[in-house]
């Protein structure tokens, strides 16, 4: 294989039928009217048709824009707002049986009201009295912006509420409501001094602050809470007490971190200079850097160094880096459990600093693509399990991942690949323009063995259907054209598509996604990629099908792979060019997995009328066994198989 070095515009009117397919594409793309064209059907033998198939691909911006970690946040603060609810529900029902029991009858309705109005405020000052009474660890009186207050703290929470002179009429007003902090939000407590310029210690003791996180939708935001009492003696005891009950928190003391500098717009070591450095500092978290000079130097890293030592792994990067470091965890836990075969679940967990081009995973796990969001969440010890799978070729393990295309997906991240002296935007938007004028549908054999929990829009695939039936498991077999074939242990959430790729899955559900887009018009198509974007259903196409799945495996019919040489001939010899009967050696099909080519090479000699010498085979296993920082977590593998 070999680059070519011609311009696109070139290549695309090297042929005018070409030159018009592009058009049409463009034309979709951009909302215009929008071409009907169908494919014709595959028939066997027609080599020029395999020829271009191969050159069919997904769109970049999609698969490259789809994205545990130190992570999550969903789980823990569904979890825990969950409780919160709770006791807010539980609390109201007292309310409710208190007000029943304590309510005078027979009284006007005015009175009646204040009445209740003043039994709510016994019952919400009794509340939490209740709730702390028991627990109050320290009581103090602090000033809290130029007011003072009663401050109370307990081994949850810190509440504060101002002091206010009792007056004949403070009956009859509403008292103020307490402040509430909750110490799992908090990562840091310092003294507070006053300082001359230029002086580094010492200073008269102006208070504690405690440094936290605020929640503002999915994002998290630096916070600070100043409590300024001028005795040294009461600031020292609030100190040492809070930095007590901070300890009981399982948080990360020293982590190994990587950064990649050539992510995006090589501006990792920047964020985290900016971003993630000082929130570590503050939080006294102690780091081990290593900036990546190449491909694969975080993975030889973490082959050799003494992971016992650290709290966590934090990557810096985009997807890619993203993804070496999960296989470098989950094949380090391997080797050292001397497991070649079966995932074992890491002994660290992930932080993921986004910094590339569209952090899918950091977006599916923390929700938005936020570098602080990312750094408190690691810094506040936020864990969450995330489903991996692992792909793997002639039974050998090729990577762990979360996701995987083939079809249209592989094809355009292979064509942008071999375009990377282009500016990124102009490379990807050359792919998928490119891709969608030679969308042609890859014949293969998809199975499939359904998740045991629900499925979703299990609907019959069109051509051969078949169910082999092990002793154990039932696959589901069909034999079809599919334009793209999508494989997902998470949402692949990205700001290009804010619902994810497979919104139907969750980040450990035990389960993948899998979405076959079977063949149509280059129309219908478009308008099912662009769904992604929109608040449309992205399925509700007849071509579409989707299934929870455990495991996958995918044979495409065609006799080679995908090569440079083979779409060069076809732009110079055009589409109507007879089908020759070629020898494959060294020739792959690209995959697109986690916005990485992967390339799996057929080892095998092929001739076109030896169609079955050549297999490609993915199998997405799903062990329930847990494979990042959980008890009851989930892992999904994906072998990848050819033969
Ligand atoms: N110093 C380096 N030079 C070149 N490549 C590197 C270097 N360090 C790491 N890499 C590799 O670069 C690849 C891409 O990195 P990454 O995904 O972080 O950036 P990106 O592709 O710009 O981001 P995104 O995947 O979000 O588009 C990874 O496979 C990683 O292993």
């Amino acid at each position: 294989m070999h680059a070519r070095t011609r311009p696109a515009r070139r290549l695309l009117t090297a042929c005018p039928s070409r030159l018009r397919r592009a058009d049409e594409a463009m034309c979709c793309l951009h909302g215009d009217k929008t071409p009907e064209i169908h494919r014709k059907p595959a028939r066997r033998g027609d080599f020029g048709w395999l020829i271009s198939l191969l050159h069919v691909h997904l769109p970049l911006c999609l698969s490259e824009r789809e994205i545990d970690l130190f992570v999550l946040v969903e789980s823990v603060n569904m979890s825990e707002s969950e409780k919160e609810l709770g006791e807010q529900r539980d609390s109201t029902k007292k309310k409710k049986k208190k007000k029943k029991k304590e309510t005078p009858s027979g009284k006007t309705k005015k009175k009646q009201q204040q009445g209740e109005r003043r039994e709510q405020e016994v019952v919400q000052r009794e509340q939490v009295e209740e709730e702390h009474s028991d627990s109050v660890v320290l009581r103090g009186i602090f000033k809290l912006g130029k007011k003072s207050h009663d401050v109370l703290l307990t081994r949850t929470r810190l509440t504060w509420t101002p002091i206010t002179p009792e007056t004949p009429t403070t009956g009859e007003a509403c008292p103020p409501q307490p402040g509430v902090l909750l110490l799992r939000d908090v990562y840091a407590v310092k003294v507070k001094r006053r300082r001359s310029a230029g002086q580094e210690s010492g200073g008269a003791v102006l208070g504690v602050a405690l440094f936290c996180c605020r929640r503002r939708g999915r994002r998290l935001e630096q916070d600070t809470l100043q409590l300024h009492n001028a005795s040294a003696e009461h600031t020292h005891t609030w100190y040492n007490t809070l930095k007590e009950l901070l300890t009981a928190f399982s948080r990360p003391r020293y982590l190994k971190v990587f950064i990649n500098p050539s992510s995006y717009k090589k501006e990792s070591v920047h964020i985290y200079r900016e971003h993630v450095a000082p929130l570590f500092k503050m939080a006294d978290v102690r780091t081990d850097i290593t900036v990546t000079e190449r491909k694969g130097h975080a993975l030889s890293v973490m082959k050799e160094c003494k992971l016992d030592e650290y709290d966590g792994v934090v990557c810096v990067g985009g997807d890619g880096s993203v993804a070496e470091l999960c296989h470098a965890l989950v094949l380090r836990a391997q080797l050292d459990a001397d497991s070649p075969e079966k995932p074992v679940r890491p002994v660290l967990p992930l932080g993921i600093i986004p910094a590339g081009s569209t952090d899918v995973v950091s977006c599916s796990v923390h929700g938005v693509r936020d570098p602080v969001t990312a750094a408190l969440h690691i810094v506040l010890g936020h864990k969450q399990q995330v489903d991996m799978c692992s792909f793997s070729s002639l039974g050998q393990l090729v990577c762990f991942g979360f996701s995987a295309m083939f079809g249209f997906g592989g094809q355009s991240l292979a064509r942008a690949e071999k375009k990377r002296w282009m500016p990124t935007s102009r490379r990807r938007e050359y792919a998928l323009v490119k891709t969608l004028a030679r969308l042609r549908p890859e014949d293969c054999q998809l199975s499939f063995l359904p998740a045991k929990t629900s499925t979703r829009n299990l609907s019959e695939h069109r051509d051969n259907q078949d169910l082999d039936r092990g002793p154990e498991e039932t696959w589901t077999t069909n034999q079809g054209l599919y334009l793209n074939i999508s494989i997902m242990s998470i949402p692949c959430l990205s700001p290009h598509a804010p619902r994810g790729l497979a919104p139907n899955t969750s980040l450990a559900n035990g389960s993948a996604a899998l979405i076959a887009v079977g063949n149509t018009s280059r129309s219908e198509f478009i308008k099912h990629m662009k769904r992604y974007s929109s608040s449309s259903e992205p399925f509700s196409f007849s071509f579409v099908d989707t299934h929870a799945v455990s495991a996958v495996r995918i044979r495409p019919r065609s006799l080679v792979g995908w090569t440079e040489e083979e779409e060069e001939s076809e732009e110079e010899e055009g589409e109507s060019r007879p089908t020759p009967i070629i020898q494959s050696e060294g020739a792959a099909f690209p995959w697109n997995i986690d916005g990485e080519l992967v390339e799996i090479a057929n080892e095998v000699l092929v001739r076109y009328d030896d169609k079955k010498n050549l297999r490609n085979i993915i199998i997405i296993n799903i062990l329930i066994d847990g494979v990042l920082q959980s008890e009851t977590g989930t892992s999904l593998m994906i072998h990848l198989i050819s033969n």
